[in-house]
């Protein structure tokens, strides 16, 4: 079940520009900074309600934050739910015909389960799937 949309993840080039300009923008301070190593991304979150807005920047040349703003620049990138339970998730959509980006679950950013749904499956927008990890 998608319970929220969780987060927006936004592709920056310059992360502390990035988190200035969303500072100024949302008129409230990060609430937390991570750097995702086997993602190859530094990430900056922001609350906004119910939902967050994520800041990624590459740090490695195959990560696929770099990989996009090579090709397509800064801007939207992707578009994450929360879903109460990921591989229920994952199990129908993977019946269902979507193309999932990786097999298991993976540890994500801000304490998640994550899995990505391709693009091509849904109508041009990189969904994620992510699932709070209970201590
Ligand atoms: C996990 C930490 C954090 C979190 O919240 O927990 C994150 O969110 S990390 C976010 C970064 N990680 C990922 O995005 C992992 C999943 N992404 C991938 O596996 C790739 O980026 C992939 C497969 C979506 C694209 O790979 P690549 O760029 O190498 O392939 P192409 O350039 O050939 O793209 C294929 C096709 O897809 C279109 N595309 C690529 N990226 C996006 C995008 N973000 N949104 C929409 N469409 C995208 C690209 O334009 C190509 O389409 P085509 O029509 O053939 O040009
Ligand atoms: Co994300």
């Amino acid at each position: 079940m998608f319970t929220n949309l969780e987060h927006l993840g936004l592709a920056v080039h310059d992360l502390e520009a990035a988190t200035a300009l969303y500072s100024a923008l949302l008129n409230q301070e990060p609430y937390k900074q991570e750097h995702v190593a086997s993602e190859g991304v530094d990430t900056v979150f922001f609350r906004v309600g119910g939902s967050k807005i994520e800041l990624l920047a590459g740090t490695t040349p195959d990560s696929a934050i770099t990989r996009y703003l090579t090709k397509k620049g800064e801007g939207i990138h992707h578009v994450a739910f929360e879903v109460a339970d990921i591989r229920a998730t994952m199990a129908r959509l993977k019946e269902q015909g979507f193309t999932l980006l990786n097999e298991e679950p993976k540890r994500g950013a801000d304490n998640k389960l994550v899995c990505f749904v391709h693009p091509k499956s849904a109508a041009g927008v990189l969904v994620e799937l992510c699932q709070e990890i209970v201590q």
